[in-house]
């Protein structure tokens, strides 16, 4: 029998990711192949915003510049059987609205990916991501001094200003930089940097210090390459690890549905009073 940490989500305790920060959760075949080839054909092509190393675009919306969500339905192929399977394993039970409001899709071609960076606080410490069409790794590690606030721009996180894509590269750099110089983990018990290795139909859950203290990562590379057991933290718990028996990841297109609880939620109606008010 697991034993349980207080807080710990419990129905997902088999999944949690060991020696990592709490705590990120893995759920290989989280949706069925039928499901995540509806998704993918659902996603509108018309409404894809071109980044610099990957393509996005946020449902309802993207966020006003002081981090508010106009609260508005998500699309339901975003919400069935989806959102009902979070309700079901209390993934959300701790955030405000005990459920998400707000998805970004990311698609990254072969050889794409997205600095190393933190969500930040317009979120609450609730991410779930639902992966799709190919295997990628994300990439984890500690925030440095030098590193704090690292928060991609809500800006360049949703596509709107060009000048989204000038941190890509310099957060980029630093991470790279931290890795050459054989980056030392201030909490020693955990093996960072690390990597997670997302296969399609996984659904991957970072909460909690997991959340806030570390940054995250994709490389844009053709191949990920030396996985193993010691340098992939949820080998265990991989659907197929023997496709990745040669340490190989050959990347295809990968597309990420990023499920989140936007704190600041303000309504048509809450408008309407507010600007009443105002008068
Ligand atoms: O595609 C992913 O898994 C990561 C996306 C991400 O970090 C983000 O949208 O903030
Ligand atoms: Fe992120």
């Amino acid at each position: 029998m697991v034993s349980l940490k207080q807080n710990e989500l419990d129905v997902l305790a088999p999944y949690r990711i060991p020696d990592l920060p709490p705590n990120f959760y893995y759920i290989p075949n989280f949706i069925t192949e039928e499901e995540e080839v509806s998704i993918l054909q659902k996603i509108p092509s018309q409404r894809w915003v071109t980044l610099s190393h990957r393509r996005l675009q946020a449902h309802p919306s993207t966020l006003t510049a002081n981090n508010t969500l106009l609260g508005a339905p998500l699309p339901a192929y975003l919400v069935k059987p989806i959102i009902e399977s979070f309700k079901e394993l209390g993934v959300f039970k701790i955030t405000p609205h005990k459920e998400p409001n707000h998805v970004l899709i990311n698609e990254y071609s072969k050889g794409e990916g997205i600095m190393p960076h933190e969500d930040g606080s317009a979120y609450a410490e609730v991410v779930a991501t639902v992966s799709l069409g190919a295997s990628i790794c994300l990439e984890l590690s500690e925030k440095k001094p030098s590193e704090e606030n690292k928060e991609l721009p809500v800006s360049s996180k949703e596509g709107e200003a060009s000048g989204g894509h000038e941190p890509f590269q310099g957060v980029h750099k630093a991470s790279e930089t931290a890795k050459g110089d054989s980056f030392q983990s201030a909490s020693s018990d955990y093996k960072l940097p690390t990597r997670i290795l997302q296969e399609p139909r996984s659904l991957l859950i970072t909460t909690g210090p997991a959340y806030k203290n570390l940054l995250h990562g994709i490389s844009p590379t053709d191949v990920d390459e030396n996985l193993k057991v010691s340098t992939v933290a949820n080998w265990h718990l991989l659907s197929e690890p023997d496709r990745f028996a040669d340490g190989r990841n050959e990347r295809g297109t990968r597309v990420s549905l990023t499920y989140r609880d936007v704190l600041k939620v303000s309504s048509a109606a809450n408008k309407v009073l507010g600007a009443m008010k105002k008068k």
